[in-house]
């Protein structure tokens, strides 16, 4: 068995990140064939109950890694998929994916992950909630420009002229940093989405305004970010570039109020730093206030451009409401809620809580967080600036703020910083309820916890993302020493 070899392979199961796993026999045991030792080969672009054509990739002592050439036989769980950009574009890999299924397959995976990378057997897993809607589920999308459009293999192998090759709005390709495919719609976010980039695009090559490239790090145009709230009719539109141009953005800006009479804010945030950050220096806002406002539950919450909101607005309520029945609270508890945003957990489990402190170091979301309090009328939460790669201990002790009865973290996917674990540790909170939008890097956290005396009691994964392979998962942790 050699790389580049083509084998016929039966698909079992379903590995992290949407890999089909089938287990062949390499060596046979003559004594006792069936007990002859399997090796393992992961085969991305295949699910279960497919046999597949694979190209062998990658071969390892104890495992392979192949890619899908050919399907021979279909698994049952294949639907078709809805978008015509479905295996190109990066944004939902599972679109061919009955949607049972891959709910099916999410638990699965959340459970293997705690089992494998966190040693964790002993808890209870509760099923997975499903996303009320699997299309249009998205209240922002973020798509970029680049002066490299990706080219079907239909374009490259035609004789004609391509056109066009040098300008690009839409999504990135994955594992391409500077290549980008030109979608003219996408059923992530709404239509009006859909309608504002097509409009963007076109307004802007009519105006051969030049893109920013990552290689030379000259150019204009960088981002466009949508974001709709779900609740109410507040539409932002967000243009991202490198610097000013006050004439193109008015006019650019008068055709959206025209054209797109839906859109209640229009900001053109200015990125002059390398890194390909859909996030400004600074913003100017071009009309409107500048943010829009949507509701989880009972409570009302100003976003702005570059604080962080749930994506699914209609699942956040479940992530929240699982999160507060995991905390299951009398009413007179301290709660410490890490990596806090725009307060929308403090500020949704207030009534349940005695007193919030909420840590967060995005200034945008902070100052969301505190105009939050002022829309609810909470008079129990109280967000501090706090870089949580950093020892939260200081704050504490300068502020005079009480230790904890629980703790909520909701981290970035990286997962939290050992500081913060060990922070964790030494202010020691009955219970944590930890969400995660990366179960790899939640268990590998719950571990260091559990090691420090606390237990895992349960976890329930909720869907936030249909189509895609992230995982959102709430866990809860009691001290148990
Ligand atoms: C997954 S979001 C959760 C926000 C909030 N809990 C919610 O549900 O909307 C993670 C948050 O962590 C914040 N964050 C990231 N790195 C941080 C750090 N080093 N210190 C403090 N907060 C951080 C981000 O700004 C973001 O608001």
């Amino acid at each position: 068995m050699k790389k580049g070899d083509i084998l016929e392979l039966e698909i079992t199961s379903y590995a992290f990140e949407g890999k089909g796993v089938s287990k062949i026999i390499k060596e046979v045991n003559p004594s006792e064939p069936e007990n002859s030792k399997r090796y393992v080969i992961f085969v991305k672009g295949a699910y279960p109950g497919d046999l597949v054509k694979a190209r062998l990739k990658k071969i390892k002592k104890s495992y392979a890694e192949a890619e899908a050439v050919a399907i021979l036989k279909k698994s049952p769980y294949r639907t078709e998929p809805r978008c015509k950009y479905f295996g190109v574009c990066g944004g939902c890999k599972q679109q061919d994916l009955d949607y049972q299924v891959q709910l099916k397959f999410k638990s699965d995976q959340v459970n293997e992950i705690f089992n494998h990378i966190g040693g964790l057997n002993d808890f209870e897993s509760l099923p997975i909630a499903p996303s009320e809607k699997i299309f249009y589920y998205r209240n922002k999308m973020e798509f970029s420009f680049a002066n490299k459009r990706w080219l079907s293999e239909n374009e490259i192998n035609s004789m004609q002229e391509i056109k066009d090759k040098n300008f690009a709005l839409g999504l990135h390709i994955p594992g391409m940093y500077d290549k980008v495919l030109d979608i003219d719609e996408c059923f992530l976010q709404s239509e009006m989405s859909n309608e504002i980039l097509n409009f963007t695009r076109s307004f802007f090559k009519g105006k051969n305004a030049t893109i920013y490239s990552t290689e030379t790090h000259t150019g204009y145009l960088r981002n466009l970010v949508i974001k709709q709230s779900f609740h109410r009719k507040d539409l932002m539109v967000n243009l991202v570039t490198s610097e000013e141009n006050p004439e193109l953005m008015k006019e650019y800006s008068d055709l959206i109020q025209t054209n797109f009479p839906a859109v209640t804010t229009l900001i053109n945030n200015i990125n002059r730093k390398k890194s390909q950050v859909a996030t400004g220096d600074y913003e100017i806002v071009l009309f409107g206030s500048g943010f829009i406002y949507d509701t989880i539950g009972e409570k009302v919450f100003r976003i702005s451009a570059n604080s962080f909101f749930q994506t699914n607005t209609l699942q956040a309520e479940k992530l929240y409401r699982t999160a507060l029945e995991f905390a299951n609270m009398k009413g007179d508890e301290i709660v410490y809620d890490l990596y806090s945003g725009a307060g929308t957990i403090p500020i949704f489990i207030s009534e349940n809580a005695g007193y919030i402190y909420g840590f967060e170091n995005v200034e945008p979301a902070i100052e969301d967080a505190r105009i939050n309090i002022e829309l609810n009328k909470t008079g129990n939460f109280k967000p501090f600036p706090t870089d949580l790669n950093k020892s939260f201990l200081p704050i504490i002790e300068e502020n005079k703020i009480p230790l904890p009865d629980i703790l909520i973290a909701d981290p970035p996917r990286s997962g939290m910083h050992p500081k913060t674990v060990n922070d964790i540790l030494s202010v020691h909170p009955q219970k944590i309820v930890y969400i995660s939008c990366n179960p790899a890097t939640q268990a590998r956290d719950v571990k260091l916890l559990c090691d420090g005396g606390y237990k895992l009691i349960k976890i329930k994964p909720v869907d936030m993302f249909p189509h895609t392979y992230h995982i959102e998962n709430v866990a809860l942790l009691e001290y148990t020493k």
